[in-house]
């Protein structure tokens, strides 16, 4: 299902390439990325997804083909690393100032829509993995994009942690509009929200919706046999979400404290102490 088609184009990749010292890191690639869209950029080490993304942002310009922007676009981007002195004590609202001056009260709206404002005042270096990667989206949100680009969003982040962060970017997507391009270094796991996935190998390999790129047969013959069954697609199942500030989110959108929260479990359902 594409519902997205039809969409304000925010950024369109033709037919680009890059060539560096005598090769083309990756060749002939289409990107197209509407208001409201989720593509996701897979493959293996070296086959081109942050080149891709950078032609995307225009960090990097095309050797061949060509790339447009909707003029004036605004993008809001979490890289994969942060060059960050690590042994200077930081704050997560000073964290949100490093790049652009923003008043009090919009950074704590910024850190409440990606659940951390608790944590304003705390240091950074203290962040679980997937604390730090909501400051970082909040951080990049506060910019009010009307594109972004997440390289590798769940880093450092276990699984129940990246099950909520999918479910956060799905939802800023539902609420703000914006275009989103996800850059999974992790080959086999894609968020189920994900409308397009573009698969690289230096080229376009193969995309379609996640479930079609899982059945093709060139995702198949680059990743092996293996590979059959190994393209997770995360699905929300789930019937109520743990918020970071531990207390949990119902279904009918009621917010409970952990304790007031009842597991129903396929056995029985019990509350917790
Ligand atoms: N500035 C550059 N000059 C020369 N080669 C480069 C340059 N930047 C990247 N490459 C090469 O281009 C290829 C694609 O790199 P890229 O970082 O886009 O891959 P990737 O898919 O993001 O990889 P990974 O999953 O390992 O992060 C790699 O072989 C890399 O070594």
């Amino acid at each position: 299902m594409d519902v997205h088609r039809g969409h304000e184009v925010l950024v369109d990749v033709a037919g680009a390439g890059v060539r560096r010292d005598g090769r083309w890191l990756v060749e002939a690639v289409d990107v197209t990325i509407r208001k409201g869209e989720i593509v996701t950029l897979i493959g293996p080490n070296g086959s081109g997804k942050s080149t891709t993304a950078k032609l995307v942002t225009g960090v990097l310009k095309p050797d061949a083909g060509s790339v447009s922007r909707k003029s004036g676009l605004r993008i809001g981007y979490v890289p994969q690393k942060l060059s960050i002195d690590w042994t200077m004590p930081l704050t997560v609202r000073r964290l949100m100032s490093l790049t652009g001056s923003y008043p009090k009260a919009e950074i704590d709206a910024a850190l409440a829509a990606t659940g951390v404002v608790h944590l304003a005042n705390a240091e950074v270096q203290h962040l679980s993995g997937g604390e730090f990667q909501r400051a970082l989206l909040a951080r990049a949100m506060i910019r009010k994009p009307d594109l972004l680009v997440l390289d590798e969003p769940v880093q450092g982040v276990d699984f129940s942690g990246e099950v909520a962060l999918y479910d956060l970017i799905g939802q800023i997507r539902d609420e703000t509009g914006c275009g989103i391009l996800l850059i999974s270094h992790d080959l086999h796991v894609v968020m189920a929200a994900t409308d397009t996935v573009i698969c690289l190998n230096g080229h376009v390999c193969c995309r379609g919706t996640p479930e079609s790129v899982a059945r093709s047969p060139e995702y198949l013959s680059l990743f092996g046999a293996r590979a059959a069954n190994a393209l997770a697609v995360y699905q929300h199942h789930h019937d109520h979400t743990h918020l970071p500030d531990g207390r949990v989110e119902e279904a009918d959108g009621r917010i409970v404290d952990a304790h007031e929260h009842v597991h129903e479990h396929d056995h029985e359902g019990h509350r917790h102490a």
